[in-house]
């Protein structure tokens, strides 16, 4: 498993070894101590699965301390542009994002740290999968929202399929208003 680095610190992507023969295909999907060399020591307690039709947008989300989540996302079947927004008060790249392709033929993955906001979008139906650094705790759900002007993200699909509470979330300017300046 090859484990690059992005512009954003401590945001990591993840390449398998994918070995493939006649009967299909082995890969590792989580090893402990390959993340651990980059600094990583989430104790993972929860794993999701979601299946989504392509279109679909779901983000942008993160839970508030102390029940903050790092995950660590990738897709099984189908193709997502996964997106993760760096959030963290006084962090110099604050309201940036990293994206990339996610998809079930590299298998590749996406680390994402606790304080930033995780969403996707669904190229090709997909099945994704992460881990979870803490337990879902509904109180502590927070977000922004997907197609905020200042994040400019390009989600690389024509008519978005949004969940109610998602085209509720906040914009960027009204996030850092109400946590202070970030999470
Ligand atoms: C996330 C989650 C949801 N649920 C429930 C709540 C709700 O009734 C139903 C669907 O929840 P949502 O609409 O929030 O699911 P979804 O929009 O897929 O939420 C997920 O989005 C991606 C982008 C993330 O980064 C995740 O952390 C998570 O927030 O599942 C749980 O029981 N446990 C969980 O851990």
């Amino acid at each position: 498993m090859e484990i690059r680095s992005t512009p954003i610190k401590d945001v990591y992507e993840l390449y398998p070894k994918v070995f493939k023969d006649a009967r299909g295909f082995f890969l590792e999907t989580y090893r402990e101590d390959l993340l651990e060399k980059h600094g990583i020591n989430t104790r993972w307690v929860q794993d999701n699965q979601s299946f989504s039709v392509a279109g679909t947008v779901r983000g942008l989300h993160f839970q508030h301390a102390p029940h903050a989540q790092a995950k660590l996302v990738r897709v099984i079947s189908g193709k997502v542009y996964d997106v993760c927004v760096d959030l963290r008060k006084d962090s110099p790249t604050f309201g940036q994002h990293h994206g990339l392709i996610l998809d079930g033929e590299q298998h590749n993955m996406l680390y994402v740290p606790a304080g930033f906001a995780h969403g996707f979008s669904v190229l090709e139906d997909a099945v994704f999968t992460y881990k979870c650094g803490s337990f879902y705790h509904k109180a502590s759900e927070g977000g922004v929202i997907w197609n905020d002007a200042q994040l400019n993200i390009d989600w690389q699909v024509e008519e978005a399929l949004v969940s109610e509470k998602d085209q509720e979330l906040p914009s960027l300017e009204e996030f850092v208003k109400q946590t202070g300046g970030g999470l």
